[in-house]
């Protein structure tokens, strides 16, 4: 069941994001580091986290000619790490997928972003749907090789019945009950994710500002107990 949560290091400094991971100790299994660490250290903290055992999900949110995306991703591969997204593109999740070569990387598409709803994707002049934007792209993404997406739980089960239980489906948005929505748009609780098809969830303020980080992810843990 821990493996199922992924906490988000989306902290200011490495040392911050270090003593984070110390303090959640066993309890922590999977981390995601985002480009706000990049320049600060961030891959040497992914390659300890990796000689440590921890699961490691590099956050690139990448999107670019396929060339580009082959070359940055072969780069990548060099820190060990499990997960990488790359957004729902085909060039971009063919070149990715062309540059973890034989490596253990998954490549997981970012398909609609968990802070965006039905007047987001209008705003972009997209006619579709949230949930038929989201399988639009999903099915982009796995055609062109991606192993696993990234969507809101609330697409899990649209996601499951079109495309059976094989691809990973990574899940932000995730707020316990009683939690602050924050800037995201699709919520829902880590039980009802789990419940809805989601293989893993990402997990960022309600762990890292909560007034005991530690606490509140044995807390997720035990309401993730009881959806087994
Ligand atoms: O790719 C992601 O991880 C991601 C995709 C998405 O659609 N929504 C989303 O929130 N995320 C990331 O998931 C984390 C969610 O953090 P919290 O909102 O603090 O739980 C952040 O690091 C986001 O960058």
């Amino acid at each position: 069941m821990k493996d199922k949560v992924i906490t988000a290091l989306d902290l200011t400094t490495v040392e911050e994001a270090e003593a984070l991971v110390a303090l959640l100790g066993d309890e922590g299994v999977a981390y995601k580091i985002g480009y706000q660490l990049f320049p600060l250290g961030g891959y040497a903290l992914a390659r300890r986290l990796v000689e440590r055992g921890k699961q490691v999900f590099i956050d690139a949110k990448l999107l670019d000619i396929g060339s580009t995306v082959e070359k940055g991703v072969r780069s990548l591969t060099k820190i060990g790490a499990h997960l990488l997204t790359v957004h729902a593109d085909g060039d971009a999740i063919r070149g990715a997928v062309e540059g973890r070569g034989d490596s253990h990387l998954k490549i997981l598409a970012v398909t609609v972003l968990t802070s965006w709803d039905q007047e987001a994707v209008t705003s972009h002049g997209i006619t579709d749907s949230v949930p038929d934007l989201v399988l639009r792209r999903a099915e982009l993404a796995l055609k062109s090789g991606a192993d696993g997406l990234i969507a809101s739980a609330q697409e899990a089960p649209v996601l499951r019945e079109r495309f059976g239980s094989e691809p990973l489906i990574i899940t932000p948005g995730i707020r316990p009950a009683g939690s602050a929505a924050g800037d995201q748009k699709r919520i829902v609780t880590p039980s009802e994710a789990i419940a809805n098809g989601a293989s893993a969830l990402v997990i960022g303020r309600p762990i890292t500002a909560a007034e005991s980080p530690r606490g509140a992810l044995t807390k997720i843990y035990e309401e993730l107990e009881g959806t087994a």
